[in-house]
Formats: structure tokens, sequence, C-alpha cells
């Protein structure tokens, strides 16, 4: 399975994202990362269809811009950004809201995630980290080929982040994973490839051991060490601006 993307886009006059172009695999977990505003959800956005890019994405060469929704929500799916629910819907209602996948499917993506057994809680009783899980648990249950993630982690505790990384690790090996990092030392450590978006452009592509400090202090405007600690490479920023 293979996803080639080559996709720009403008919110009306502005360019937002300029001739992006990457190719993604199963197997691998491809991490998009990049400063603020520099496209990463809209990137997103735009490849799973929320946002019409120009360009194309394709799955083994057939264009998923240009299908029906039904049918391209079977082959990708997005994991918006975490904001909390208001409703109190419960873990089961709320897992199975939006999507086209069966009670079985449900069933089984709640399983996976360990939530099954609460399902009929209201989803305002989880904690932050529980209710990302629910929200991957809606997108496995499409049973898509692709899974796009936008910052799972970014509202959890490290023991939680590893958590959710640990599923994308596992992830991978079934579906193209493709996840938007803010955290630079977890893309570090789980990424296989890591993409750098920079003001609407692909900077910088490249495997993390490749990723050097010079790169990083151009993108994101600080002092960083790359540092070794236990075979994991750790980025040490330094408030001293370039
Ligand atoms: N609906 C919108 N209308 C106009 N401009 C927008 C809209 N949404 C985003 N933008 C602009 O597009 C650019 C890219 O935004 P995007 O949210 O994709 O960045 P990002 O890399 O995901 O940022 P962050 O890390 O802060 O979430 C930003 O300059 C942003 O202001």
């Amino acid at each position: 399975m293979k996803l080639e993307v080559d996709v720009s886009f403008s919110y009306g006059e502005r360019e937002v994202l300029k001739n992006i172009r990457f190719t993604a695999e199963r197997g691998e977990l491809l991490a998009i990362i990049g400063p603020n505003g520099a496209g990463k959800s809209t990137l997103l956005k735009a490849m799973v269809g929320i946002l019409t890019p120009r360009g194309t994405v394709k799955l083994d060469g057939r264009d998923l811009i240009r299908m029906k929704p039904r049918e391209r929500a079977k082959l990708i799916t997005y994991v918006p950004q975490s904001s909390f629910p208001e409703f109190a819907f419960t873990i089961e209602e709320f897992a199975e809201m939006g999507t086209y996948a069966t009670r079985g499917d449900v069933e089984s993506a709640l399983k996976r995630v360990g939530l099954w057994e609460r399902r009929r809680e209201p989803v305002t009783n989880l904690s932050g980290g529980e209710y990302q899980l629910v929200l991957i648990a809606r997108a496995l249950a499409q049973g898509s080929h692709v899974i796009l993630l936008d910052e799972p982690t970014s509202h959890l505790d490290i023991n939680h982040a590893l958590e959710v990384m640990e599923l994308l690790k596992e992830l991978k090996e079934e579906k193209i994973v493709i996840a938007v990092l803010h955290d630079l030392n977890l893309a570090l450590r789980y990424a296989d490839r890591l993409i750098l978006l920079h003001r609407g452009g692909k900077y910088w592509e490249g495997h993390p051991e490749e990723l050097g400090s010079k790169v990083l202090e151009k993108v994101y405007g600080v002092r960083a060490r790359i540092a070794e600690v236990d075979g994991h490479r750790v980025i040490v920023p330094e408030l001293t601006k370039v």
C-alpha cells in the first residue's frame, strides 16, 4: 500500500500549502512536524477531504480527493485535535458517531483501546488521555487503510502519550499512519520518517537520525542541541534566539 501526496491549498488569496509532495507506506510511522502555523493541520484536512486541495492524494494510484465521501471514508480517516465534548453521549455512541462503522467494528475498536468495558459511561467521565483513545477508536472502527492524526498526544501526560505512540506503532503494521506531532522528542523516538513543514512548504524530509540542529534552528528560531540518551536522540532547545 502506498500513499502519494501532491497538494497545494489556499484560504482565499492566501496560499497555505505550497506543492507539498511526499509518499507514505504501510509499516512506517510518518510524523509531520513544524512550528505553529506551518500548515500541518491544513495538510491533514486537505488529505482527508475536509478541505479540497489542488493536486492529488493517491492511494495505490487512486485519487482520494475526487472520490465520493463515503467511498473515501473507507480508505482514509482523520483523528482531529481533541477538544473535549460538551454533551454526555456514551463512549459507545460517541465512537459510532459520524462513521460508517457497524456495531461490531465499534466493539472491536473499543476493545483494542481498552474502553469496551466502560462503553456505557458518558464520554464526559473520561480523562483527556482516555478521550483521545476514544477518538482513535472511532477512526479505527472505520477500518480504513490510512489513518491521519492531528496532535494525538497534545493533552496527555508522558505516560499516556507513550501509550498512544505505542498504539500507533502497532497500527503502522496494518495501516499507513501519519501523525502531526508537536513533541519533537516523541517524533524522534517513534517516527520512522519526518516531514518538516515551514511556512506552508516542505522544508525538510528525512529519517529521525538525520535531523540536524541547523534545520531546527532555522525553522523554529531557537538554538537546539541534539543529545543522545539511552540510544534515543533528544532535542534540547535553548532560549537563545538564533
Ligand atoms: N479557516 C482558516 N482561514 C484562513 N486561514 C486559516 C484558516 N485556518 C488556518 N489558517 C491559516 O493557515 C495557516 C496554517 O494553519 P494550520 O492550522 O494548518 O497550521 P499548523 O501547522 O497546524 O499550526 P499549529 O501547530 O499552530 O496547530 C496559518 O497561518 C493559519 O492562520
